[in-house]
């Protein structure tokens, strides 16, 4: 479990994790990043454990730690270039970990995306990272937010709103609706999964008076994909697909962009929503919300989506399992 940035809320939530660890039944975890960043917000006990296979045996008395580096000044809520280098470091020392097997899979903290770029970070988020490494291509890697309520798939990530209309291609939501179906079958056990896909403009571009990107693009993957056999509809208008009863009818949603994706997501399931990663041959979670740096050292994090997190990756590592 990579601290993310220590300057956020990664750490508090990560030790809060631990002390619930009974109460909510999770899996033994380790932390890997600097001790130091878990002391300044918290004076609960810290294993430091040199390997991960320590980790079984010192969960049960103190949150085990794999000290990578120090971070440097720690000061919660205030990042730095340091705190960003070991948020990076921790983060490459995590996947390693999981794609050696020494881990079932790993649970990421969130990080600061601006200061990340500030250190030579170029992908544009821990998703696209997390798949390189893996020899995974970025088309290939979803980005899913799971919660209670709803599954959400942005098709087009991190760019700027104003590049979504050019970034839109068939062969794109293609990639990302058969990674979608196949990453709910592996993760979480659903046979044939129902995908509903939002068009871009207001009311689906009204038969093209609105916008033509439902006709010429994603109207015609949608009937590629469905001539394959997956089970999908759409282009839905984005702004009534979200509602109880219209959730019924789907398993996730796929998203033009990412904050028609993530609005619904946060505005529902903000407090257990996940971020898991689709289509890499390990296991990738981590809590939907990000360093929240205005609260970080305030003691005022609410753990509940990290925790979510973490048994999300529990169960996706043992549905992999079951059902290959
Ligand atoms: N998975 C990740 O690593 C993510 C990282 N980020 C990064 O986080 C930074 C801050 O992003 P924001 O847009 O401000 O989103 P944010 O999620 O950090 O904060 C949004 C609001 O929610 C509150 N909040 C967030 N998590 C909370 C928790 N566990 N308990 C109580 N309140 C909580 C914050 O105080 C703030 O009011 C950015 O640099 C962004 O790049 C954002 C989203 C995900
Ligand atoms: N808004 C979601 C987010 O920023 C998570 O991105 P990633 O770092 O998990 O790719």
């Amino acid at each position: 479990m990579p601290l993310g940035d220590p300057a956020g809320i990664g750490p508090e939530i990560v030790a809060k994790s631990w002390v619930m660890r009974e109460a909510r039944g999770l899996a033994p975890f380790f932390a890997v990043g600097d001790p130091a960043a878990l002391r300044a917000v918290w004076l609960g006990p810290i294993t430091p454990i040199s390997a991960p296979e320590e980790a079984m045996a010192a969960f049960a008395t103190g949150l085990p730690c794999l000290e990578i580096a120090k971070a440097g000044e720690i000061v919660p809520g205030s990042p730095s270039v340091d705190g960003a280098r070991i948020a990076f470091q921790a983060l490459e020392v995590a996947v390693g970990l999981a794609r050696s097997g020494s881990a079932a899979g790993i649970v990421t903290a969130p990080v600061g995306k601006e200061q990340l770029y500030g250190v030579g970070f170029t992908h544009p988020g821990q998703t696209e990272f997390v798949a390189e490494r893996c020899g995974v291509s970025s088309h290939n890697a979803v980005m899913m937010l799971a919660g209670p309520s709803l599954k959400v798939v942005p098709i087009t990530i991190h760019i700027a709103l104003a590049d979504v209309p050019a970034a839109l291609t068939i062969d794109l939501i293609r990639a990302r609706a058969i990674t979608t179906a196949k990453g709910m079958q592996k993760n979480f056990g659903i046979a044939r999964p129902r995908l509903a896909v939002a068009g871009l403009n207001p009311h689906a571009g009204e038969n093209g008076a609105l916008g033509r990107e439902e006709i010429e693009i994603i109207r015609p993957a949608i009937e590629q994909l469905r001539a394959e056999g997956l089970d999908i509809v759409g282009p839905l208008a984005a702004d009534g697909m979200f509602h109880a009863r219209a959730r019924e009818t789907y398993d996730v949603a796929l998203c033009m962009y990412h904050d028609q994706a993530l609005i619904p997501i946060k505005t529902l399931n903000f407090d257990d929503g996940v971020n898991i990663t689709l289509g890499l041959p390990i296991v990738r979670t981590s809590p939907d919300h990000g360093t929240a740096f205005g609260i970080a050292g305030t003691d005022s994090a609410n753990p509940g989506a990290m925790i979510a997190a973490i048994r999300m990756a529990e169960a996706a590592a043992r549905a992999r399992i079951a059902h290959g």
